[in-house]
């Protein structure tokens, strides 16, 4: 794998039921790239994402993250893999017993960092998301919007090089999609490489990257004008 691409899939295939979900796919993000992922549902986009975070391994092909050969990796690297990825999916999974400092300190703990360190980090992360004043809230206390920002913040604490992001704005109204695409695009111009898997649209439209979609079980580029 080049020097510059955070993610390549060479030759991969998936089948479910023996049908090919993914057919024999040939992908690269490059470092600090955003691309968007679409397809109608059902077109392969979540099996996607599943390979990147080796949920899924592929009946066929090679599939590469950062510098870690996902189909050769033993499982106890698995979380050595995630901890590179900041993974941000449509329902918010946030720990609702925990305030939103313990939600991303959490996912610091468990990789066994200093305390000094954590709490620098956690107020330092949730500055960047605007949430340093909700510190200390309950997640059933904060919005749609607020949720999706602690786990965008939660994503970065462990400065990932790569965001996964599924349907991010999914569930959000258009003022809070657009400000977690702010999020998103002031993350990425830090040099974050980010791929997410969108149906929205208007969002594509109004923030352009590079778009790809997922059809038939092929992944092709897309222009703008073919949305
Ligand atoms: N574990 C599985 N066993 C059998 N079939 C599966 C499995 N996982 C996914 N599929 C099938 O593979 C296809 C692709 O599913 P996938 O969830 O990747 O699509 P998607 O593009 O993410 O869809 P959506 O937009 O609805 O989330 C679907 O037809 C789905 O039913």
């Amino acid at each position: 794998m080049s020097q510059q691409s955070v993610i390549k899939f060479s030759n991969v295939t998936v089948s479910f039921d023996h049908r090919p979900v993914l057919d024999n796919i040939d992908f690269t993000l490059e470092n600090g790239e955003f691309a968007y992922l679409i397809g109608q549902t059902g077109a392969g986009k979540s099996s996607f994402l599943r390979l990147i975070y080796r949920d899924l391994l592929p009946d066929s092909g090679r599939v590469q993250v950062a510098d870690l050969d996902i189909t050769s990796l033993p499982d106890k690297k698995v979380p050595y893999l995630r901890r590179r990825l900041g993974i941000v999916f449509q329902d918010f999974q946030l720990l609702p017993d925990r305030s939103v400092y313990d939600n991303v300190a959490f996912s610091l703990q468990v990789t066994g960092e200093k305390k000094s360190y954590i709490k620098q980090r956690v107020v330092e992360v949730l500055g960047m998301v605007g949430l340093s004043h909700k510190r200390k809230n309950m997640p059933n206390d904060l919005s749609g919007g607020e949720k999706q920002r602690v786990v965008i913040a939660r994503a970065l604490a462990n400065e990932p090089r790569i965001m996964l992001a599924d349907e991010p704005t999914g569930n959000l109204d258009p003022e809070a999609s657009a400000s977690i695409m702010e999020l998103l695009k002031q993350i990425n111009n830090r040099g974050m490489a980010v791929l997410m898997v969108t149906h929205d649209y208007d969002t594509v439209k109004q923030y352009p990257y590079r778009t790809l979609k997922l059809e038939n079980g092929k992944i092709g580029d897309i222009a703008m004008d073919e949305l």
